[in-house]
């Protein structure tokens, strides 16, 4: 289906929305008063640089307050939408949208509506142009879909019909089943919307909060489906009011609309791209670093060997049991000065090729393949937070696989105990604050992985934001999160590699027994963790002296320690049998000793 994206919903001056639109792959636009009416040219010529940018102007939005007022007032209505309607002709726009009115002189009476309607639908078509109108959520009296079908139904013109916008509609609760009782040829247009589940005034969630289909808690999908149903042929159009969207850059917040429409196409059926490639394991996590020294000191401790060898780069591979952590100390362009940090994750795929042609329809960065002759071919994509995605396929033994790039380092490299880790049990990537639903959708639409709820964490300096994007049999799990700027003096949110082992206290006691030190968490939190939990005095014991956390849900315990922070990583050893979350009970705790920094030995 064609698609098309309100400039409201993009940053940036007009002609700015425009090629960011265009770029992203939309066939049309809606055109805000306001966008044009600060726009430095005319409309013969926003026109004209929409035609060469090859979007049509599908809508121009809104006339607000026209029907529903005294007739001496309706009389002015209609010189201010002739003037408009004259304006749509220069513009190349056919159809108009007219919200619901609000205004407090709104009589109680839709023949009168219905009646202001019809006349102002005649004028339209003298014009050459249509008229949408939508109810808005918080109209004066006309605030539902069927409501607004109903006056359509009785003012009975050809120019006049209904404008359905999901966030109205869901977000009152309205049934969207009765939009199939509508004519398709009368829904004039479709603007879609999506919204975090939120308890606020209507308008300010409106306003404020929108997002695009797939990044709230609406069903947009469902709704489309009953839109499509009643035989609607017209766009699919986001119109998103949403405050870090107005900030954000508009070629990416594009491409994340973009995104968004193909899934929701996909879901309802109007297009079948490249099926997903969910991940089932982590490969690797590559630690970009000036120099190993640090690393290697903490992947020692942590019971890593160093194993492998990269033939034509400075790569070495560090393995315990599963879990494998490459160091890269190549200079790369924009990390100067800067200490280690997670750049790349190697992403265990059933077909790696699948997987980037999912990517590619899924509008990912494909990032041009780094590799020398005879190296394994290997596809990656950016995710939103820079982080380098590798898909690479699941046996690794044959000449295909990643590992063959790599040279043994002789026979004490096979990694065996250790500190009992065995494989890699999450990674917590730090997203830019105006990428995180971006992120969500990201992974959801590009790799297949499926997102959970989303929590606040308090941090000492800030709210943290954080959700977890898992594959179905927790081979994967991803944990976003969004938090207070990072400064140089506090490291806490920083990215880190979390770590499975089956037995804690263990492999802690081997950590530190290897010189490796833990953060420390204060006592506090150990006395509270008796109150909530059924723990012996040994356990208890235990859990203070080595800076173990605890938690427990319906499925089972977790327990869970932390590293130093070496530049902006560090690690996470934890002990999960069935339970299922990320301890984000612990969170603040954990994030307030981090910025303490005492650490255990
Ligand atoms: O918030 C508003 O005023 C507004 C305007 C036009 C729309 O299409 C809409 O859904 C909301
Ligand atoms: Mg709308």
């Amino acid at each position: 289906m064609r698609t098309s994206i309100a400039t409201v919903s993009l940053s940036g001056p007009l002609t700015e929305k425009l090629g960011a639109a265009a770029r992203a792959g939309f066939d049309g636009v809606e055109i805000f008063e306001n966008d044009l009416l600060a726009a430095p040219i005319g409309p013969e010529e926003i026109r004209a640089r929409a035609a060469d940018l090859g979007l049509a102007i599908d809508l121009y939005q809104p006339l607000r307050d026209v029907e529903a007022v005294p007739e001496d007032v309706f009389a002015r209505n209609l010189r201010r939408a002739e003037h408009k309607f004259r304006l749509m002709r220069r513009l190349g726009a056919d159809t108009v949208l007219v919200c619901s009115s609000v205004s407090p002189l709104a009589p109680d009476d839709d023949a009168l509506t219905a009646d202001q309607l019809r006349r102002l639908a005649e004028l339209a078509a003298e014009h050459g142009v249509k008229v949408a109108y939508e109810a808005l959520a918080w109209g004066r009296r006309v605030n539902t879909y069927d409501h607004a079908w109903r006056i359509v139904e009785a003012a009975d013109h050809p120019a006049l019909g209904v404008c359905l916008d999901s966030f109205h509609i869901l977000a009152k609760g309205s049934d969207p089943k009765g939009i199939e009782d509508i004519p398709g040829g009368k829904i004039f247009f479709l603007q879609l919307a999506d919204a975090p589940p939120m308890a606020m005034d209507v308008l300010q969630w409106s306003r404020h909060y929108r997002c695009f289909p797939g990044q709230g808690g609406l069903d947009v999908a469902g709704l489309v489906r009953h839109v499509l149903r009643a035989g609607y042929e017209g766009p699919l159009s986001l119109e998103v009011f949403n405050d870090v969207f107005r900030q954000a850059d508009a070629g990416r917040t594009a491409v994340d609309a973009q995104r968004s429409l193909r899934l929701l196409q996909e879901a309802v059926g109007t297009d079948a791209p490249p099926p997903p490639v969910v991940p089932a394991g982590i490969a690797f996590a590559e630690l970009v670093t000036p120099d190993t020294e640090p690393l290697t000191a903490l992947l020692g401790a942590l019971g890593f060997t160093r194993t492998a060898r990269h033939r034509g780069k400075p790569v070495e591979l560090w393995q315990q049991g599963e879990a494998r952590v490459l160091l890269n100390t190549a200079p790369a362009e924009g990390r100067e000065g800067r200490g280690p940090e997670l750049a790349a994750v190697g992403l265990e795929s059933p077909d790696p090729s699948g997987a980037a042609r999912r990517a590619e329809a899924m509008l990912a960065p494909v990032l041009p393949r780094r590799r020398a002759p005879g190296d394994a071919p290997l596809d990656a994509v950016a995710a939103p937070d820079g982080t380098e995605l590798f898909f690479v396929a699941t046996d690794t033994t044959g000449t295909e696989g990643w590992l063959a790039d790599f040279t043994p380092l002789g026979p004490g490299g096979t990694a065996d105990g250790g500190a009992g880790i065995r494989r890699v049990d999450h990674l917590a990537l730090t997203q830019p604050w105006h990428r995180f639903d971006e992120a969500a959708l990201f992974h959801r639409g590009v790799l297949g992985l499926r997102p959970q709820e989303s929590v606040d964490v308090a941090d000492p300096y800030g709210l943290l934001r954080s959700r977890a994007v898992t594959s179905p049999d927790g081979g994967v799990r991803i944990v976003l999160s969004v938090g207070p700027a990072p400064s140089d003096d506090r490291t806490a949110h920083a990215q880190h590699i979390a770590l499975a082992t089956d037995d804690l206290v263990a492999t802690a006691r081997r950590i530190r027994a290897a010189g490796g030190r833990l953060l420390a968490v204060p006592a506090n939190y150990h006395e509270d963790l008796a109150a909530r939990f059924d723990l012996t005095p040994d356990e208890l014991e235990t859990y203070r002296e080595l800076g173990i956390l605890y938690d427990r849900d319906a499925h089972g315990a977790f327990l869970h320690c932390y590293t130093e922070t070496v530049g902006r990583v560090f690690f996470e050893v934890v002990q999960r049998a069935a339970y299922r979350g990320y301890g984000a009970a612990n969170a603040p705790v954990r994030l307030a000793a981090q910025h303490a920094g005492r650490l255990i030995g």
